[in-house]
């Protein structure tokens, strides 16, 4: 957020409201206040005032779920001040600017003037009275951005691409695509065995299965980019049908609790849930790492909780400089969808990730690195790439970057650990071909209108596979017949003229029986 960015640029998180006011001339200023705000938090990370600023000012900018994250930091910082403070015989005091701590009393202290206990008594006094004063401010902030129903911690938000973020965090670099590309060769190696029992002996032993490429869809635009960023995985050698192509683990998952519903079969621990004892960790975390916490303090939301944490967790203990480069979150595509608001939650969204930031050892206001827009682009990511059963959410480093396909030529099934996912060819391919999977299963069989309204919940635009496209092109030829003159002319426009409906009287929706009756009763 320190970085100047192009009004136009600027797309809020907040969904429109009617009445609103338009920003766009006080666009330039805002703009710039945001990066001097954001410098000047790095300079002093622990000023709650300069984190409840920034917040004002992302309010400003409509970004309710920043807003609510620094005033969040803001609170956070108050909090901490005011127990210090009221800690007895403490020789910590808080400075001027409520937030850094000096020292107090002592012979060789500079600030010795106050050592009168009577002026120290009245300065912490007002300290107090200012802290408590920002705290009532921030949390009226945080309201102010949150959204009153159900749920008075929840708020509306529209996932977009922050402006302020970096180019190399906005697509996938050459780099990134080689480092998948050995993961991919890895995942073939030493299955030979297991390969020529399914197939006999493949034709190119040693050679991997998949390879990701770019322009998945062709060199065609692709929301205003050229196609360059749209990846795909493509058979990099002719595949017999039935070949387990792939067995992609995952470290980044994560689980619903054990269950709690009374005579239910297969869960030890009683009811639908997660079986597994250790489960949320990993076999090889310690005690500190120990992540039941979270899963107890969100509920039904704890998969998704978990499985953000765990990303974070891996780019702390990879020691990536910032998560977003990390390769397990930097090949991750986001969906914008123009038209979906969500909620995002003061609890599970901002709280508990930071709690889980600390705990793994990161300073969450002094490394800008793990600032609250990037959680939430993590979230976008992940949204747009994880696979859930009722149990786990879960995202497969290699099987997130396959594309969907209607008619699909790649099958996939769970392992029994939830966190495996097993690819198999469904048919014959030669190399070159590009490998589909189905994103959604209900999809089967069901109309080419019916499909695109439900695969909208993964893609931002229609679907591209080769059978929608030419159902479309179908579609348009069959209307196109319907609308032809009959007038022999072959070329005048006498069909839009007259009805774009193709019977004589245009149909009775559900909206205008409602007026019919209406009226009805009205006459
Ligand atoms: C799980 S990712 C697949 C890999 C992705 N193409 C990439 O570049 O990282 C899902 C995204 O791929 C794109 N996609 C996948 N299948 C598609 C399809 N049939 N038509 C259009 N876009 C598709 C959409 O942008 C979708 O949000």
């Amino acid at each position: 957020m320190d970085r100047a960015f192009p009004a136009y640029d600027w797309q809020p998180t907040k969904p429109p409201e009617p009445g609103e006011e338009d920003i766009s001339p006080r666009l330039p200023s805002l703009i710039s206040l945001l990066n001097r705000q954001t410098r000047c938090i790095y300079h002093h990370p622990y000023q709650p005032r300069l984190w409840y600023d920034r917040a004002n000012t992302l309010t400003a900018l409509r970004y309710p779920e920043l807003a609510v994250g620094d005033a969040q930091k803001a609170l956070m910082l108050c909090r901490s001040a005011l127990d210090r403070l009221s800690e007895n015989g403490n020789r910590w005091r808080l400075g001027h600017a409520a937030g850094f701590w000096m020292r107090s009393g002592g012979s060789d202290d500079d600030d010795d003037d106050d050592d009168d206990e009577n002026v120290v008594a009245t300065r912490d006094e007002q300290l107090q009275q200012r802290l408590t004063d920002l705290q009532s401010d921030a949390f009226e902030l945080q309201i102010r951005n949150l959204y009153y129903f159900p749920n008075y911690l929840e708020g509306r938000v529209r996932s977009r691409p922050y402006p302020w973020m970096r180019g190399e965090h906005r697509g996938r670099s050459d780099e990134l695509i080689r480092q998948v590309n050995r993961e991919f060769a890895w995942s073939s190696q030493g299955r030979d065995e297991e390969i020529k029992a399914c197939n006999g002996v493949s034709p190119d032993e040693g050679v991997p299965f998949c390879v990701l490429r770019r322009y998945a869809f062709g060199k065609g635009a692709h929301d205003g980019q050229d196609g360059s960023d749209v990846l795909g995985v493509f058979a990099a050698k002719d595949i017999p049908k039935g070949t387990p192509i792939l067995v992609d683990l995952s470290e980044t998952w994560g689980c619903i609790g054990p269950g709690s519903k009374r005579h239910s079969t297969g869960n030890p621990r009683d009811g639908r849930g997660c079986t597994d004892p250790i489960h949320p960790n990993l076999p090889s975390e310690d005690t500190s790492q120990d992540l039941r916490w979270i899963r107890e303090r969100t509920g039904s939301a704890a998969a998704d909780v978990l499985l953000r944490c765990r990303f974070l967790i891996r780019s702390i203990r990879d020691q990536t400089p910032h998560p977003l480069s990390h390769p397990l979150i930097a090949r991750l595509t986001p969906t914008y969808r123009q038209d979906k608001t969500g909620l995002f939650s003061l609890d599970h969204d901002i709280v508990v990730p930071n709690e889980c930031l600390q705990q793994f050892g990161i300073d969450i206001f002094a490394d800008p690195a793990y600032d609250t827009w990037v959680l939430f682009t993590l979230a976008a990511r992940i949204e747009n790439n994880s696979w859930s059963d009722p149990v786990h959410k879960c995202v497969s480093p290699l099987f997130s970057l396959f594309n969907h396909s209607c008619a699909p030529n790649v099958e996939w099934t769970i392992g029994r650990d939830h966190t495996t996912l097993w690819v198999r060819s469904s048919r014959e391919m030669g190399r070159g071909e590009q490998l589909f999977v189905m994103y959604d299963n209900f999809l089967l069989g069901q109309p080419l209108s019916e499909r695109r309204k439900r695969l909208r919940r993964w893609l931002d635009a229609d679907c591209q596979c080769s059978l929608c496209v030419q159902e479309e092109q179908e579609e348009q030829r069959l209307r196109g017949e319907r609308n032809k003159c009959d007038c022999g002319c072959g070329g005048c426009d006498k069909g839009n003229q007259t009805s774009l409906w193709d019977v004589e009287q245009k149909p009775v929706f559900p909206e205008d029986s409602y007026r019919v009756v209406h009226r009805g009763e009205r006459e």
